[in-house]
Parts: structure tokens; sequence; C-alpha cells
């Protein structure tokens, strides 16, 4: 894993002139699996929209892959209007707009796609019924479905767990392994620090103004220190990894 996938420099982000983050300076090797983790307001949202390209970076370069061209971003609130009268089946198929073209039709080629990912996503039985009616770990569900038919190179999840239950979160973390096997990079923002510790091989850590790419198991190594002796940027990982 050599290639970078992102390359962030002296990057600065944040809204209306307040900076959230500054001083980004970080290479994210293609095909890694990261979470991006911090306490509430530390600026991981801000973040991963800047890396999205939704927000300008206020300062610095952000440079992504070729391949990264191809990607996919999940905001953290669902913007789907759910009274917006169209099936699960068409929501998942909006994921295929970009092999469709404005006017196109879908091919065999695709609806055998859209078939699948409905599958894997355990929505094939609700696939006819308007996206209006599913609950919020089902609506999560579907834009996961609708994600998978995008094949992006980078993918950029904003706490795609929140308010799920379990089985959901399973489910979608199963996904989420599975396309960091087929090579591509997901950048998951998370709360679930023991989920971190179990299935994430990178930390993107935000805190304090600060943000840095660490791998999780020399995260893990930390210890904790006196109050006053260890560099603020750690002080969320050292809390979280080693709770009193
Ligand atoms: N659209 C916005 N306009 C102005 N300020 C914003 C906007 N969105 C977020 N902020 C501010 O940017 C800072 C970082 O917010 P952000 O949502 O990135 O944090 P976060 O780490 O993702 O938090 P959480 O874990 O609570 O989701 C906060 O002070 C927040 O108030």
């Amino acid at each position: 894993m050599s290639a970078s996938a992102l390359t962030l420099t002296n990057v600065a982000a944040g809204h209306d002139g307040h900076v959230s983050v500054s001083d980004v300076t970080l290479s994210v090797p293609a095909g890694a699996k990261v979470a991006v983790i911090g306490p509430n307001g530390a600026g991981k949202s801000t973040l991963l929209k800047t890396i999205a390209g939704e927000l300008p970076a206020m300062t610095g370069q952000l440079r992504r892959c070729e391949t990264c061209a191809r990607m996919g971003y999940l905001p953290q609130t669902a913007t789907v209007d759910t009274r917006f009268p169209i099936s699960v089946y068409e929501f998942v198929a909006m994921g295929e707009w970009g092999r469709l073209g404005l006017f196109g039709r879908l091919r065999p080629a695709m609806r055998q796609r859209i078939d699948q990912a409905l599958e894997r996503t355990g929505l094939s039985a609700m696939a006819r019924r308007p996206i209006g009616v599913l609950s919020g770990g089902q609506l999560q569900r579907a834009r996961f479905a609708r994600l998978m038919l995008q094949d992006a190179a980078l993918l950029l999840l904003d706490e795609p767990f929140a308010g799920v239950d379990r089985p959901t979160r399973d489910a979608l973390m199963t996904l989420i392994d599975a396309w960091h096997d087929e090579g591509r990079t997901c950048l998951v923002v998370l709360h679930d620090v023991e989920l971190v510790r179990q299935r994430f091989e990178w930390c993107l850590s935000v805190d304090d103004g600060h943000a840095q790419l660490t791998p999780t198991a020399e995260l893990l190594t930390l210890r904790p220190t006196p109050v006053g002796d260890a560099p603020a940027r750690h002080a969320f990982l050292r809390d979280a990894l080693h709770p009193a």
C-alpha cells in the first residue's frame, strides 16, 4: 500500500471564516480503511466535507488520486425528502445515474446490479414500497445500496451508524469491510471506539484544532500520562482508548 489516495498539505477547514481544523498535512494510503474520530464539534464533518469537495479548503492543498475522482460521499443527515413519491428501487437506482446519462434507460446489467445491491442491504422485499415509509435504519441501508452502485474508489461516510440498531450496524460494517477488501479507500466518521479498535487499521483523529493520521495499533500503545504531559492532540484518544 504505497500510493496515496488522498494528500492534504497545510489544509485548514471551517465555515464562514471560522477555522475548525488547521495545518492538516497527511497522506491516506490507497485502499486504507480509516476511522475519523474525535469529540463532538471537533471538526470531523467539516474535514470530511472539505475532502469531499463540498466545502472549499480555507488554505492549503488537497489532492485526490486519479481514480478517487470516483468518490462517494454520504453526509451525516439524510437529505432525501422522504415525501418524494419514488420507490425504494428507484431511490437505489439513482446510484446508476453516472452510467445512465440524462435520458438513458436501465439496461439489464444495471437492473442486475440494483437487485444485488438491494439484496446485499436486505431490502429486496421492500423494493416496491415508497421510500418515505422506510425507518431510519432501513433508509440508511438504502443509502448504502445506492452508494454501492456508484462504484466509488474513495468512500467518505459521515457517522453512518448514527441511530441504527446493532444488526443494521453490523450489516453496514460488513459492506464497508467488503469495499475495503475490494481495494477501495474508506474514511468513516464514528464514535464507537471499540469498533475502531476491532475493525479499522487507521485513525484520523480530529481534536483541538488538529488532525493526524495514525495506525490504530500504534494509538493503542499510547499510555495515559499526567495531565499537561501529553500533547493536546492526543488527549481525546488517550482518554477514549484508556478510559479511567
Ligand atoms: N454549516 C455550518 N455553518 C457554520 N458553522 C458550522 C457549520 N457546520 C458546522 N459548523 C461548526 O463547525 C464546528 C465543527 O463542526 P463539525 O460538525 O465539523 O464537528 P464534528 O466533529 O463532526 O462534530 P459531531 O461529532 O458532533 O458531529 C462546530 O463548531 C460547528 O458549530
